[in-house]
């Protein structure tokens, strides 16, 4: 039975960007960034009333086909639980279309947002994390960024077979407290659906044995020895056949490991990711600059909390 929530019950929460793929660990791994979204939700009468501040704002449609919006109705929905209106507010800070997971951070806020309504008067309908994880990486079709997003930290996920109606699973990493992490974020964009599209249906075998070596590599960096992030970082699965779209990142990524900093796209661009134990220097960061981009210090942050 579908359960009506009252009118006036609120919610508001907090949701970090995320770095998919890491390099190797294409649709796999995932990694929570200090960049955050906030978003508040609230029950009306009647309607849908929709405010956009920062990122996006003037951009992204205020009707129902808005991401967040979406996101907040398949929660409730999974929950078994109805609203008669709703007041969805957004305060963006994560650039949109830039390989920093703002679609999953959207999404994950809408569905946590939804779950805090549902847990603060219905709490035995309350959704579990796995359900939130389920829900957000088929609004996105890969887990990666959804994972990072809910759970914080580094995250490696995975999917019960390669077909439709995937039940994805994911596992934390503890990452290792010496490791900093950086972003050159360019002014330009680059849609995911886009970047997935260039793409081959197929790779060669010993591309794909390389980056099963690599990946699992980057899990040991990533945890226990920075020293081999560089070499943890390297891709043939993606990175290449992106390359071209997105030039000037795919030459600071060439650049920065060059000077032995483990650069790598942050999930499908144009963002540029840097993990190392060092604060890459006023050198990286002119080096960025003259290609269009800025560098931030993000560091790793904890998933999407309520506030
Ligand atoms: N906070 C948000 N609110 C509404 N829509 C959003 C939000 N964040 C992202 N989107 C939608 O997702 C698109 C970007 O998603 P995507 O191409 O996956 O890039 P990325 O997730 O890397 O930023 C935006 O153009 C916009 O349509
Ligand atoms: N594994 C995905 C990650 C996309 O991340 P986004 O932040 O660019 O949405 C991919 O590489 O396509």
């Amino acid at each position: 039975m579908t359960e009506v929530l009252p009118q006036g019950v609120r919610s508001r929460v907090r949701v970090p960007a995320s770095s998919a793929n890491l390099g190797p660990g294409f649709d796999s791994l995932g990694l929570a960034l200090g960049i955050d979204d906030e978003i508040e939700v609230s029950t009306t009468a009647s309607g849908l009333d929709v405010h956009v501040e920062g990122e996006g704002a003037g951009e992204v449609s205020l009707s129902s086909s808005h991401l967040v919006v979406r996101a907040v109705e398949r929660g409730l929905d999974a929950a078994g639980i109805w609203a008669t209106g709703l007041r969805v507010g957004c305060r963006n800070a994560i650039p949109h279309s830039r390989g920093l997971g703002s679609s999953a951070a959207a999404v994950v806020g809408g569905l946590v947002a939804a779950n805090e309504l549902v847990a603060g008067t219905f709490p035995e309908h309350r959704l579990t994390d796995e359900q939130l994880l389920q829900l957000a990486s088929e609004f996105e079709g890969h887990p990666d960024n959804a994972a990072a997003c809910i759970f914080g930290g580094a995250t490696v996920s995975w999917s019960d077979h390669c077909g439709p109606d995937r039940r994805y699973s994911t596992a934390p990493l503890a990452v290792h407290p010496d490791i900093r992490a950086h972003v050159f974020v360019p002014t330009t964009r680059s849609s995911t659906s886009a970047a997935r599209g260039l793409l081959p249906e197929q790779v060669p075998h010993t591309a794909a044995a390389f980056n099963a070596g690599r990946s699992a590599l980057m899990v040991v960096a990533l945890t226990q020895r920075p020293d081999l992030l560089l070499e943890g970082t390297e891709d043939l699965l993606h990175q290449p056949y992106r390359a071209e779209a997105m030039p000037e990142s795919a030459q600071l990524v060439a650049a920065l490991r060059e000077r032995g900093i483990a650069a790598a796209i942050s999930g499908a661009g144009p963002t540029v990711l840097a993990l190392s134990t060092e604060q890459p220097g006023a050198a990286e960061a002119g080096l960025a600059r003259g290609l269009g981009m800025a560098m931030r210090s993000v560091g790793v942050a904890r998933g999407a909390a309520r506030v």
